[in-house]
């Protein structure tokens, strides 16, 4: 690559999502939403209940298919595609209720995160089977980085279902980083946490943006959390966007405003 096209891949968005709707028969989820997300921003989306952030996420990783508008992931064209091959391209995600395998344990389901880099399959792995065995040792390492990053050595060999609430959550953004995103999606990472645990999770997602590089695209309904850590905010509310701009400035948004006010958010 010349060093003009490597400058013009550093200036193209990661995410770049143009007028994207969605219908579920009568109701418009998502009307015409555009944005885009830059290669190692914190961006945060925000809006009252029913106000369109989670048919976003489901759009952008393939579990919607919006009617009308593209979605272009690190210059694929992702609208259309499956979960699994958008999941592949970079893009992972964490789900508002925990989407993790309750009867595994914390190191196993950090492990399942990386699965689509090995080549065993992860019930030979789990068997210890020969060739998995080596495959599985050699991420382990990362797998560590990650539980460390997260500060759930202590959990490591316990199984989730015995585990708080707070430390499964943790253990839902470990699996997503386990593979290694370009782009992590977080659905409501602090969704029922008390204020010590919102507080470390917080502190995790800059980590992870800071330190490790990896964008972040962010739901999340404790605005603090939000205008504390994200460079840029997009705020929607009845599936249409409001505001995009730098926290303080979508804060100070009449619409927004009013838009929280009315719901008393
Ligand atoms: N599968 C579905 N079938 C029908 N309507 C849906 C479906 N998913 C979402 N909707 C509708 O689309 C709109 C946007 O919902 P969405 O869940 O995306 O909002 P949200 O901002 O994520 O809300 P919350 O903060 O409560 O999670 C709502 O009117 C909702 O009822």
């Amino acid at each position: 690559m010349t060093a003009e096209a490597l400058r013009d891949a550093a200036h193209t968005p990661l995410l770049t999502v143009e007028g994207v709707t969605l219908r579920f028969g009568g109701v418009t989820a998502l009307n015409g939403v555009s944005f885009d997300v830059r290669r190692g921003e914190l961006f945060a989306i925000i809006g009252p209940n029913g106000a369109g952030k989670s048919s976003i996420f489901n759009c952008l990783n393939g579990v919607y298919r919006p009617q009308e508008g593209s979605i272009t992931f690190d210059g694929h064209v992702i609208s259309g595609r499956r979960p699994v091959a958008i999941a592949r391209l970079g893009m992972a995600r964490t789900f508002q209720n925990l989407g993790l395998f309750s009867t595994l344990t914390v190191l196993e389901n950090v492990m399942l995160g990386r699965h689509h880099l090995m080549h065993t399959g992860f019930f030979a792995g789990a068997l210890w089977f020969g060739k998995a065995r080596q495959e599985e040792l050699a991420h382990r390492p990362r797998c560590e980085e990650i539980i460390e990053l997260l500060e759930l050595e202590p959990y490591r060999f316990q199984h989730v279902a015995l585990l708080p609430y707070g430390v499964r959550k943790r253990v839902e953004v470990a699996r997503a980083l386990a593979m290694e995103p370009s782009l992590l999606l977080l659905d409501e990472p602090a969704a029922g946490m008390n204020l010590e645990e919102s507080e470390d999770m917080a502190r995790y997602i800059r980590e992870i943006n800071e330190e490790w590089k990896i964008a972040v695209l962010l739901v999340e309904h404790d605005l603090r959390m939000v205008m504390d850590l994200a460079q840029r905010v997009l705020a929607m509310d009845f599936g249409k966007v409001l505001a995009v701009g730098a926290p303080a400035d979508v804060r100070a948004n009449e619409d927004v405003v009013r838009a929280y006010v009315g719901t008393g958010e």
